[in-house]
C-alpha cells in the first residue's frame, strides 16, 4: 500500500530511513527547462544531511556533461560520476557488452547526447545529428539504401529532428539479423512544458512495428541502467530510494534493482489514480505532490 508524504513530520522520518537517493531527471527536478518549486531546496537539504545523491534519466538526447551543465543550472549541486543518462548506459552496453567489433559503426536514431557518449567509449557512429539527413526522401535514395554489413548496430532514442529517410536507413540496416536492434528507452512520452509530447518509444515505434524486431532497452527500468551505475559509484541499494515521476520506469527499476524503496512524484507523468487503479503493475512505497515539499519544515 502507498504511503502518501503529506506532512513535515512524515517527511523527516522518510528522509531518516535512507542514506542514498537516486533521481530522475524529467519531471522530477523540472519540466523541459521550467523549474519545480523547492526543488533546490530539498537538494540543498540532502546534500547537507550527507545523504549520497545520484542523477538517473532515461533522455538520451544529453550527454553526462550536458546534464551537469543543466542540473547546476537549476542550482542543484552535481558530479560528473554522479550522472547517468540512457545515452551513457547505451554507449557502455555497446563497448563493453555488445563489444562491437572496430570495422562496425552505430546508426543512430536520436540526438547529441548518443553521439557524444558513443565517442567517450570509441565507438564509431552514423546518422544521429548530420543535417544532411533532415530532408525528404528521394528515388535515389530508394534505389540505394540497403543493408549495410558496416553498420553493427541502430540505436534509436529521442530524437526531434525524425525523419522517414532516417527511418528508411534504419529499416534496411535492421534486415540484417546480425545488427543489433538497441532503445535508449521505450518512454512513451516526454513531460515538458506542463504537459507531453511523445517520447522516445513513441519515435522507434515505427521501426518495432515495421521490421517486427524486439529491440534491447539499455535505460530504466532495465538491467543495464543498474549495470551501468554500479560500475561507476558504489551505494547500498537496501538504503537507497529511487525518486521518480513515471510508474513503468522509475518505480519498476527501483523494484527491478531491489533498492530499499520508491518515492513517485505527482509533477511528471503518473497520476495518483494510477497507484490506486485495479491490479496496477507497480506502486510506489512513497509518493508526494511535488519533491520540493520534502524541504518544508511544519
Ligand atoms: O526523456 C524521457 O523520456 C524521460 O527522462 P527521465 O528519465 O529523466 O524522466
Ligand atoms: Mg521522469
Amino acid at each position: 500500500m502507498a504511503i502518501k508524504l503529506e506532512k513535515p513530520d512524515q517527511y523527516k522520518e522518510f528522509l531518516d530511513k535512507f542514506d542514498v537517493f537516486l533521481f530522475d531527471c524529467d519531471g522530477v527536478l523540472w519540466s523541459g527547462n521550467e523549474p519545480l518549486p523547492g526543488v533546490k531546496d530539498t537538494m540543498e537539504l540532502l546534500r547537507s544531511s550527507g545523504k549520497q545523491i545520484i542523477f538517473v534519466s532515461n533522455n538520451s538526447t544529453k550527454s553526462r556533461e550536458d546534464y551537469m551543465k543543466k542540473i547546476n543550472a537549476h542550482e542543484i549541486e552535481a558530479k560528473l560520476e554522479e550522472i547517468y543518462p540512457s545515452a551513457y548506459s547505451s554507449a557502455i552496453y555497446v563497448k563493453k557488452v555488445l563489444k562491437l567489433p572496430e570495422d562496425k559503426k552505430v546508426f543512430i536514431l536520436g540526438e547529441g547526447g548518443i553521439e557524444s557518449e558513443l565517442d567517450r567509449v570509441g565507438v564509431k557512429h552514423t546518422g544521429g545529428t548530420d543535417a544532411s539527413l533532415r530532408r525528404a526522401v528521394n528515388s535515389d535514395d530508394l534505389n540505394t539504401i540497403r543493408p549495410d554489413p558496416s553498420i553493427g548496430a541502430v540505436l534509436c532514442g529521442m530524437d526531434r529532428h525524425v525523419t522517414y529517410l532516417k527511418y528508411c536507413m534504419a529499416y534496411q540496416y535492421l534486415q540484417d539479423p546480425n545488427c543489433a536492434f538497441l532503445l535508449t528507452n521505450q518512454d512513451s512520452t516526454f513531460p515538458t512544458n506542463g504537459t507531453f509530447f511523445p517520447g522516445s518509444g513513441s519515435i522507434s515505434y515505427p521501426l518495432i512495428f515495421s521490421t517486427g524486431r524486439t529491440p534491447k532497452i539499455l535505460g530504466k527500468p532495465y538491467d543495464e541502467m543498474m549495470e551501468a551505475i554500479v560500475a561507476g559509484v558504489n551505494f547500498d541499494r537496501k538504503k537507497a530510494c529511487f525518486v521518480g515521476d513515471r510508474l513503468n520506469t522509475d518505480i519498476q527499476f527501483a523494484k527491478n534493482s531491489g533498492l530499499g524503496g520508491s518515492l513517485l512524484v505527482l509533477t511528471g507523468v503518473s497520476q495518483e489514480s494510477e497507484i490506486y487503479e485495479k491490479d496496477a503493475p507497480v506502486v510506489p512505497d512513497y509518493y508526494i505532490n511535488s519533491l520540493g515539499d520534502l524541504a518544508k519544515k511544519a
